[in-house]
């Protein structure tokens, strides 16, 4: 695997991942332990809430209110200010990620990614900046962990904005750009849930190679156990520090490398070995519907539930939906714990480059397919938005169930009022 087109791009692009996912998970277990310490803050009733507890109100009111920045939650803060914050990760990564890949590949690094510095640079925001300027300068610190060099001292504030602003392109049909996802599924992140950070080379509008971290993501199919609606804030984030949960994994794909891979997650001193450590994930073999199972977004702001029931009704699909956040849905497919995804927005949403990239080509090359509503590949090659994508976004393990849901999405489009 280590030989061919993109070998050394890819080679990068792992270790860079499985740094931001050690980051995050820092990161993540900060949030988890503030609340643990008594880091509380009251209530006007004088219950105690917890700071991952103030978090998961915020991000849920914002959803359901459509995203109002106005809102405000039980303990008087609001929105706007906490969606500021809640960032610190996503910052922390691109600036990693970008400053990882100019120092390993400099030619004309082209880089599209989520964020940008406005928040950041904020008079009120100096505080946050300067956590993110600490987090990014532990993360390099271990680079020589997973096989990179760190730099010769700790950066400052200038180098890590720079870094951060760097990743301004805007994509397009021709010539060679990254994509990169920080944390994507912020709910999933803020919940101790499922998150990931996603990483992407395109060519000429094609994605020539993808890494998918999942720092939550076990291992094995043990998530399939948890219950759907397991929404208790502490019992939940706790789960991120069992043993179960420590687990963690990068998949990974190039364009016809023969295949798709996963690591584990290292931990503790542990060197990342590579390639050693990573097997081989291939599709589930299942085609029977009444036996597959489908995944799809959590929040049903992000895909409309009861449309995607209608069609897993007309094709027989038996299995309760597995409710996932973020791109661990296309791993999840990819590495046969299911067997369809589907995400259908609501009109007028258009879908980024960054929330599907990796995971595209990570499902095609463990064997599945991805294309859009119509049957048609998703098209990379129009700029940060999938611009002609026809009304969503189906993945399955092979070309028989895919068929069967584009059918059905035919069959009931019209009499849906999506
Ligand atoms: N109204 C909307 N409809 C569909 N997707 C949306 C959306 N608003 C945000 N998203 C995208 O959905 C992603 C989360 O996916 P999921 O719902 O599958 O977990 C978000 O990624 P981020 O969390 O990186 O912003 C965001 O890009
Ligand atoms: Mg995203």
């Amino acid at each position: 695997m280590e030989e061919g087109k993109y070998a050394k791009e890819l080679d990068v692009a792992v270790r860079v991942v499985h740094m931001a996912c050690s980051l995050c998970q820092r990161v993540q277990q900060k949030l988890v332990s503030s609340s643990d310490d008594g880091h509380v803050k009251s209530k006007d009733d004088d219950s105690p809430v917890t700071v991952a507890g103030v978090c998961i109100e915020l991000v849920s009111i914002w959803y359901k209110s459509g995203r109002d920045l106005s809102s405000s939650c039980s303990t008087g803060v609001r929105v706007g200010n906490f969606l500021d914050v809640i960032d610190w990760p996503d910052w922390s990564v691109q600036a990693t990620v970008s400053l990882m890949l100019s120092e390993t590949l400099v030619e004309n690094l082209s880089i599209v990614a989520e964020e940008d510095v406005q928040t950041l640079t904020k008079a009120d925001s100096e505080g946050l900046l300067a956590a993110v300027v600490n987090t990014v300068n532990e993360c390099l610190a271990e680079a020589p962990k997973f096989g990179l060099q760190s730099p010769p001292g700790a950066l400052g504030t200038s180098q890590i904005l720079e870094a951060i602003s760097r990743c301004s392109s805007n994509g397009g049909p021709a010539g060679r750009y990254w994509v990169l996802d920080p944390v994507d599924g912020t709910l999933g992140f803020v919940r101790g849930d499922q998150y990931a950070v996603a990483l992407a080379l395109i060519e000429d509008g094609k994605v020539v190679l993808g890494v998918l971290g999942c720092p939550n993501y076990p291992l094995k199919k043990e998530l399939l156990n948890y219950p759907q609606n397991y929404n208790q804030t502490k019992s939940k984030t706790s789960l991120s520090t069992t043993a179960t949960w420590e687990k963690g994994c990068v998949m990974y794909a190039r364009r016809d490398g023969g295949g798709a891979w996963m690591q584990p997650l290292i931990h503790g001193d542990r060197m990342l070995e590579w390639p050693n450590s990573a097997t081989q994930i291939w599709v589930s073999p299942i085609v029977d519907p009444a036996l597959a199972t489908v995944c799809e977004p959590v929040e049903r702001a992000n895909s409309n539930h009861s449309f995607t029931s209608g069609l897993a009704e007309t094709v027989g699909l038996r299995t309760q939906p597995m409710r996932v956040h973020s791109m661990v849905k296309y791993a999840a497919i990819a590495r046969g714990d299911a067997e369809i995804f589907m995400k259908f927005a609501r009109a007028g949403y258009k879908e980024k480059i960054w929330d599907h990239a990796a995971g595209v080509i990570i499902i095609e090359e463990a064997g599945g397919v991805v294309t859009d509503a119509g049957g048609r590949p998703l098209d990379f090659s129009r700029g940060v938005f999938l611009e002609n994508l026809d009304r969503g976004i189906i993945a399955c393990s092979n070309a028989i169930l895919h068929e069967k849901i584009v059918d059905a999405v035919y069959a009931s489009w019209d009499s849906s009022n999506l």
